[in-house]
């Protein structure tokens, strides 16, 4: 039905185009019209067809956003938003649901040195650190000899060998001293990786940025910052929201969720929940499609950036600090804030829907500690001791990941990557080794030379990583989405049929809990299905309005110009240069009878007498023509009446009645009731 509608109309307009077109001949029509309609106008046909704007509508296309994208090296702040992600859906068309592959790339790995914290400038340490930023390269030099080791050769001072190093990253940010010119403040952080990797994300792939370092070394203030010097995840929420707010094209739906949980002590805990006493920890599995995941962690809907700032804030509060002798307010857990970004694109003249999907990982890391540094004893002593355990697994997997022809275990050509033998590094799989586009930013002290070496090295380890990133893309009819939702149904009902036969038997608990799990997991896909399709209903009004408020625009401006036409433009002949030139040299004549003779005169007064009669003429037509279009425009709003009347039942049909929370708990409460 949308097609021959569609179709109609666009046939409809294309025939006032060329009826408007045929009548304005002989005279100019407004051009306001041709530039409201996207038609090039009289005499410009040939550009036409690389005109991005659509002819029958005048809706801009998202091919134009893709062609103002073509300035892919455009650079901008957090506060302009990057234009290099804007390819609009210029969707590489594979129907296997994952688009096409793109080459796996590296690992991207920058450093970043923080200042001076007052315990060491009490100690009077000495900056250990120096950066070149025009290589990129960081260099870690030895500290001095200690007045014990007085006389021994600086590489064998303290009975061990130090030596100054040197590596090279994707980026060297010094943030040591504010003064130097090249000082990286927040702001360059964000510019040089945040916002890179946001446009990976509106391209449609999953990514992960995350902070390593010893503790006390800068991660929370590289990731989080503070109210005045925000870092790099609130930085991306903005950034996030903002492109989202400046979206030109009224055909994609925008979709953010997010999530946020911490690994404290080898368990997952819920950020966006209040705490509990004891702590409520969660489970984790693994899927094929999605791979590891938090089962029953809370994802919530963020409509702007401010909802968006909230919940982080909520997490962060919620998060386990305290206070150690390297730093006041130590993150004494692994945060993972997840933001999941859904472009949905409906394309009006096929009512196909294509859906990107990226998630948006950014872990701010627990600090690698040595106890004898921290001094620490009893809990704390406890959350170090894991904490170590999972920074070395991640250290072996990052190894592994690094150079996999080490970790071939016995069976040939099986990989043997540690994922498992930390939360931390199974809940991250994907990012390190898989789908998804990642970076390290380690952060390093400027005066401790062993800790920041270790940094350096799993750094330098993990340059060699490779991913394999792809665009996570979707596409879909709306009568395969209407038959998926009716499949699910079914199932649901399957399951839930099962679930409580299974409660009613009072057989094994385990039998009847996985069919439940696997319940619940329907009931929210189909949740977000419905969501979803809600989405795409309310894209298709948001496009119909637009087209509709243009075709009234275009209605108004025909009728106007058929009735009051500019008058074409009328340019004075000039005598010819010869004529001119003789009749200079002769007095101008008054004799009425030279008058006559003179073809100039006669000529103009002529072109007086036809104009008057075609503008009889031309009455007569416009209002013949303008009656015409004018039945044509009725006809066409009376169709997208129809048409958006269907679209308000699709709506009202998708539209979810409860809080997706209200309706599990509803359905899980049936279940409950029924055990
Ligand atoms: N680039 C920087 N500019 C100014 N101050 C910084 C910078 N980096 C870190 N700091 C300060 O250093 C201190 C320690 O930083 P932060 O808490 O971010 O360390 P951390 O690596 O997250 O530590 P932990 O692992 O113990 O949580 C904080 O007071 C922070 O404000």
């Amino acid at each position: 039905m949308y097609h021959s509608l569609l179709d109609r109309r666009r046939d409809a307009v294309t025939a006032c185009v060329q009826l408007l077109s045929d009548s304005s001949r002989d005279m100019a029509l407004d051009p306001r019209f041709y530039h409201h309609i996207g038609h090039p106008g009289p005499g410009s046909i040939s550009s036409a067809a690389s005109s991005d704007i659509s002819a029958a509508t005048g809706i801009t296309s998202p091919s134009i956003i893709s062609t103002s994208a073509s300035a892919a090296t455009l650079r901008s702040t957090a506060s302009s938003p990057s234009f290099r992600a804007r390819e609009g859906f210029a969707i590489p068309h594979t129907r296997d649901g994952m688009a096409s592959p793109t080459p796996g790339g590296n690992v991207r790995v920058v450093v970043r040195v923080r200042k001076f914290l007052p315990r060491e400038i009490d100690r009077k340490a000495e900056c250990l650190i120096s950066m070149d930023p025009r290589t990129q390269m960081t260099c870690l030099q030895a500290p001095k000899p200690k007045p014990g080791d007085q006389g021994k050769p600086k590489s064998q001072a303290r009975g061990k060998t130090l030596e100054d190093k040197s590596f090279t990253f994707d980026n060297s940010f010094w943030s040591h001293n504010e003064e130097d010119e090249h000082y990286a403040h927040q702001e360059d952080v964000y510019n040089s990786l945040g916002e890179e990797f946001l446009d990976h994300n509106f391209e449609g792939y999953h990514t992960c940025i995350f902070a390593y370092g010893q503790t006390g070394s800068g991660k929370s203030y590289t990731m989080m910052g503070t109210p005045d010097r925000p870092g790099l995840i609130p930085r991306t929420c903005e950034d996030l929201f903002q492109r989202i707010e400046n979206s030109p094209s009224p055909d994609i739906s925008y979709n953010v969720r997010v999530s946020y949980f911490e690994v404290y002590n080898e368990h997952v805990r819920d950020l966006l929940v209040p705490r509990t006493d004891p702590p409520h920890y969660l489970r984790i599995r693994e899927s094929p499609s999605e791979g590891p995941y938090v089962k029953d962690l809370t994802e919530v809907t963020a409509r702007n950036y401010t909802e968006l700032m909230k919940f982080m804030r909520k997490g962060d509060v919620s998060r386990t600090t305290a206070s150690t002798k390297m730093n006041d307010t130590s993150s004494r857990s692994h945060a993972v804030f997840t933001i999941t970004l859904k472009q949905i694109h409906h394309d009006l003249s096929t009512d196909e829907t294509t859906e990107r999907t990226a998630r948006i990982r950014l872990v701010d890391l627990a600090g690698s500690e040595r106890a004898k540094s921290t001094e620490a004893t009893g809990a704390r002593l406890r959350e170090g001791a894991n904490i170590n355990k999972s920074l070395t697994t991640l250290g072996r997997v990052i190894a592994a990941l690094a150079d996999p022809k080490k970790l071939r275990g016995p069976r040939k050509g099986k990989e043997l990557v540690p994922y498992r033998d930390s939360i931390l590094t199974w809940l991250l799989k994907d990012s390190l080794g898989g789908n998804s586009k990642t970076a390290m930013i380690a952060c390093i002290a400027p005066a401790d030379y062993e800790e920041t070496l270790s940094t350096l090295r799993y750094a330098d380890q993990a340059k060699n990583i490779r991913t394999r990133a792809r665009v996570n893309q979707d596409q879909m009819s709306a009568a395969e989405r209407d038959q998926q939702i009716a499949e699910m149904t079914e199932t649901i009902r399957t399951l839930q049929l099962s679930v409580s036969q299974a409660a009613v038997n009072q057989r094994a608990s385990e039998a009847s809990d996985e069919k439940l799990e696997e319940y619940q997991q329907k009931v929210e896909k189909m949740q977000r299905l419905m969501e979803e399709n809600k989405m795409v209903s309310e894209c298709k009004i948001r496009q119909l309005q637009t087209e509709n408020d243009a075709l009234r625009m275009h209605l108004k401006l025909a009728v106007e110009s058929l009735k009051n036409p500019i008058p074409p433009i009328t340019f004075e002949q000039r005598k010819p240069s010869i004529t001119s030139l003789e009749d200079e040299n002769q007095p101008p004549s008054h004799d009425p009878e030279d008058r006559e003779g003179s073809p100039l005169v006669s000529d103009a007064e002529s072109d007086m007498d036809v104009w008057e009669d075609d503008d009889t003429i031309t009455d007569d037509v416009t209002e013949h023509e303008a009656q015409l279009m004018q039945n044509h425009m009725h006809e066409l709003l009376g169709d997208l009446s129809v048409f958006k009347r269907k679209l308000a039942t699709d709506h009202e049909r998708f539209r979810p009645i409860e809080e997706p929370t209200t309706r599990k708990r509803r359905a899980l409460g049936t279940i409950v009731s029924n055990r």
